[in-house]
């Protein structure tokens, strides 16, 4: 599915610049992925083509970059349900205030994912207690999900 992204804003390009340096999603790292993630309709998706260099076997892509790109769609999924939950706008009317680390992330590979193609990611809210968020997602290529993962994101303390 193609994401029509012209009114959306990517949660980490929400990001206040000095947290925003992620090698995986940061907008103010040069040499990064620039991974982004919108929130739509309670769930957040983004897409993501990885370039031949992460090869894994000829064809598949490699299961480290999968895996950093489930830990930046977690973690920026984690900070916009929190928004949600307090009711901070995702319209890119202010940066957002809350930012959230990885604790911990668990990914499970259920199939070889197809190099060449944008592989789409998306995350559900499972549950937030205090300042851990847990986040469900799965990421798929060509409508097959290759890949589910579990993140638990720790909300930064102020
Ligand atoms: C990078 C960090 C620098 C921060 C400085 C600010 C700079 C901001 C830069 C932003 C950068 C963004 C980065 C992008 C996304 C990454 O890729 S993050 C990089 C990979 N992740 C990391 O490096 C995180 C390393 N770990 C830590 O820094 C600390 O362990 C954490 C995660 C911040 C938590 O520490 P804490 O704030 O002192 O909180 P703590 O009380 O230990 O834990 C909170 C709760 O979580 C639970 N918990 C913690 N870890 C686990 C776990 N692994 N399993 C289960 N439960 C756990 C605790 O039991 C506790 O539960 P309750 O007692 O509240 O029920």
């Amino acid at each position: 599915m193609k994401l029509n992204t012209k009114n959306l804003k990517a949660i980490q390009d929400l990001y206040p610049d000095e947290l925003a340096h992620c090698y995986g999603c940061g907008k103010m790292n040069p040499n990064g992925f620039h991974l982004k993630s919108y929130m739509v309709d309670n769930e957040t998706i983004a897409h993501f083509t990885p370039e031949p260099k992460y090869t894994a076997l000829p064809g598949s892509v490699y299961g480290g970059l999968l895996a950093s790109i489930l830990d930046c769609h977690g973690t920026g999924s984690a900070a916009a349900f929190v928004c949600e939950n307090e009711n901070i706008p995702l319209d890119g009317s202010i940066n957002i205030p809350i930012r959230c680390v990885t604790a911990s992330l668990k990914v499970d590979f259920k199939a070889p994912t197809q190099m060449g193609v944008a592989l789409e990611l998306k995350g559900k809210l499972r549950s937030i207690e205090g300042r851990k968020i847990w986040v469900d997602m799965t990421l798929s290529a060509n409508g097959t999900i290759c890949a589910s993962g579990e993140i638990l994101a720790i909300r930064l303390k102020d």
